[in-house]
């Protein structure tokens, strides 16, 4: 059965227990967000499900098979993550940072084929007219889509075999267009049969594309389910520190959550008109 789940699985990190005994799952065609409060180990359970941090007990198994026995090269044709912040400092073309993600599946000998979805990847993140331009001259927002076209690519909107696209806060750097706009591609290429697992921090944006969430804080699963069951006022005021009301918003069908106050500082301020 094509699946990437984690079984048990507990990660050790600077002689600390970051993410404990997490049981999860995404199949092709699903999308599942994980969300919960800064530093509740959402980015490191997202290492250790794409193989790049080693679970410390437990086990991550990718179709069936463990994923320390997956050969790297085989598992980058099966899985691409798109990490907080990619690392690139060097002036490529935007267009070759996108055909690096082409790279497990055409081993460097770049076709007319994987140029033609490269760019298309790069018109679904609205940024084709940039594909020649230097990466490093670009803005925040543009390099995290630039990344995000990459992913992308890697994944192949022409393939139709199981495959899972692993993002960790893709509309971190997003205005609010962009940002809708990055998942409901996101969720396009779940319909094509992509396993989607996205960390978010925008709630209202878990609630209206995944299908479940996940909700960590202190390293555990706290809940995990349909949103309707996860977004609850309970586990928000629990787990968030807020006050918040949540409604069926009646244009979308998507709960929405309205933050109606923070348990965090006693502090009040008052709103100076600018
Ligand atoms: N290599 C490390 N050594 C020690 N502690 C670490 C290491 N990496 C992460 N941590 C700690 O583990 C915790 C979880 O980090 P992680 O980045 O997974 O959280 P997160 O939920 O993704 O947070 P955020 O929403 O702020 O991005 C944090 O307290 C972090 O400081």
């Amino acid at each position: 059965m094509s699946e990437l789940r984690a079984t048990n699985l507990s990660v050790r990190l600077g002689g600390e227990t970051i993410v404990e005994e997490i049981n999860l799952g995404v199949r092709p065609g699903e999308f599942l967000a994980v969300v919960g409060p800064s530093g509740a180990g959402k980015s490191t359970l997202l290492g250790a499900l794409s193989g790049e941090l080693k679970g410390e007990s437990g086990a991550v198994m990718l179709d069936e098979r463990e994923m320390k026995r997956w050969r790297l090269d085989l598992l980058a044709r099966k899985r691409a993550l798109l990490p907080q912040s990619p690392a690139l400092t060097f002036p490529f073309p935007v267009i070759d940072v996108v055909l690096m993600g082409r790279q497990p599946l055409n081993g460097g000998r770049v076709s007319r084929v994987d140029e033609v979805i490269a760019r298309d990847c790069l018109r679904l993140v609205g940024i084709e007219h940039l594909a020649e331009r230097a990466y490093t001259t670009l803005s925040g927002g543009e390099r995290q889509r630039v990344h995000f076209a990459r992913v992308l690519a890697q994944v192949g909107p022409e393939r139709d075999d199981a495959r899972y696209l692993l993002l960790d806060e893709p509309t971190s750097q997003l205005d609010v267009a962009h940002a809708f706009s990055a998942l409901r591609v996101a969720r396009e290429f779940c319909e094509l049969g992509v396993g989607v697992i996205c960390v978010l921090h925008d709630l209202n944006l878990a609630a209206r594309f995944a299908d479940t969430i996940a909700l960590m804080a202190q390293g555990r699963l706290q809940a995990i389910g349909a949103p309707q069951h996860v977004l609850t006022t309970d586990l928000l005021a629990t787990h968030f520190g807020v006050d918040a009301d949540i409604v069926d918003h009646p244009l979308t069908g998507a709960l929405q959550v309205v933050v109606l106050g923070d348990r965090l500082s006693q502090t009040t301020t008052e709103a100076t008109p600018c």
